[in-house]
């Protein structure tokens, strides 16, 4: 498909830079295009198609210079994406970049921050003069000290289209399996010396059990749908409350107080971005709020909750389990006591670990990176607070 779009671009001699949900818009588009690129990036978030990305008609040396951060160990997919970028970007790569010379520093425009883990600190800003996005891949940007990025006059933007669907399955994922218990079961089947008696490890269901989603956003939203096909009761609590018509759709209650929330779920699901507010938001209180047959999901991020108190919690069965997909720090140290209770399920981050959303993630990144350099309004920015 690239393939062909690339021979009519060049035999109708179309514009030289083509926008990857546009199309042959040239430099500057549309503001209709514009919509028209929001309302793509949502139905691609409905339905999760994959999408053209456009075609590179440009020399690499006339492409703007994007410096990637942290775009290793990608388990293969690095290539694809790479590929991907250099459509519409000449890469520069952190190693190239550490022996560089100031002319290649001059040269870059927008930062792609990969696997949103690598920070991006002052000394680098200091040193990139001409630099104009930083474009994050992933949507939770508590990385990035946005006051002190745009004090350099530049603007943050993520992609909360692409994760929302796998971020989504892994909180459906997290919550089956520690209700089944699932890992155990596994240990136990290829382990030589247990006696397989499933009743010495029962687990308990997830069908018409209720659930409490903290952080109804996009994310949370999209559990909601998943834990409607299980006939869960579906309660949740957010800073703002959804419409009357999104509650119906999915059979949400909202819960104006956590505590109530708390108090009468099997099932709690964090799904919260990380801000002072939302900082140890679960703690010793919280958890003794929780039934204590009740699970804990985070699919967040770690420091949502009281760790030390998590412990504590799962110790003396204030609670029944906790399944993690965050913690902090990340990985945790091998010593760490989460890591020695048999009522946990830790995986390492992995809510938007899958082909589609990584290639999704750095399409959205593209085009907020070329809305920011054509000047035109951008998909996902992010302010500071
Ligand atoms: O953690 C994943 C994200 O922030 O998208």
């Amino acid at each position: 498909m690239f393939r062909s779009r690339t021979l009519r671009l060049l035999m109708f001699g179309q514009s030289k830079f083509i926008h990857p949900f546009i199309g042959s818009c040239g430099h500057r588009y549309h503001r209709s295009a514009i919509y028209k690129q929001r309302n793509r990036m949502r139905q691609l978030s409905a339905g999760r198609q994959t999408i053209s990305t456009g075609t590179k008609v440009m020399a690499e040396g006339e492409l703007p210079a994007v410096l990637i951060l942290d775009i290793g160990g990608t388990h293969g997919v690095l290539e694809d994406l790479a590929a991907l970028l250099k459509k519409h970007f000449h890469l520069i790569t952190m190693k190239e970049f550490l022996g560089n010379k100031e002319e290649m520093r001059k040269k870059i425009q927008s930062v792609f921050v990969f696997e949103c883990r690598p920070t991006i600190d002052r000394e680098l800003l200091e040193s990139l003069p001409n630099l104009k996005v930083i474009a994050n891949s992933g949507v939770g940007v508590d990385h990035l000290d946005l006051k002190m990025i745009s004090s350099f006059g530049v603007k943050v933007t993520n992609t909360p289209h692409a994760v929302a669907d796998p971020t989504a399955d892994i909180g459906m994922a997290l919550m089956l399996a520690s209700a089944r218990r699932l890992v155990e079961g596994c240990h136990i089947a290829v382990s030589p010396d247990t006696k397989y008696f499933a009743v010495n490890w029962l687990g308990v269901e997830v069908t018409r059990a209720t659930l409490g989603i903290i952080g109804m956003g996009s994310i949370g939203y999209k559990v909601a749908q998943r834990a409607r096909a299980f006939n869960m009761r579906i309660l949740y609590h957010n800073r703002n409350r959804r419409r009357k018509e999104e509650e119906e759709a999915v059979g949400a209650h909202y819960c104006a107080k956590m505590e109530d929330l708390l108090q009468q779920s099997d099932f709690v699901m964090l799904v919260v971005n990380l801000t002072p507010e939302t900082h140890k938001l679960i703690g010793k209180k919280e958890l003794g709020l929780m039934k204590p047959t009740a699970t804990l999901i985070n699919i967040s991020r770690g420091a949502v909750i009281d760790q030390d108190a998590l412990v504590e919690a799962l110790q003396n069965k204030v609670i029944r389990a906790a399944a993690l997909d965050v913690t902090y720090p990340e990985p945790l140290p091998r010593d760490h006591p989460l890591l020695n209770l048999n009522n946990v399920i830790i995986t390492p981050h992995i809510g938007t670990a899958t082909v589609q959303a990584l290639r999704m993630m750095a399409e959205e990144a593209i085009a907020n990176m070329l809305a920011v350099l054509n000047d035109q309004p951008i998909p996902s920015e992010v302010f500071p607070k």
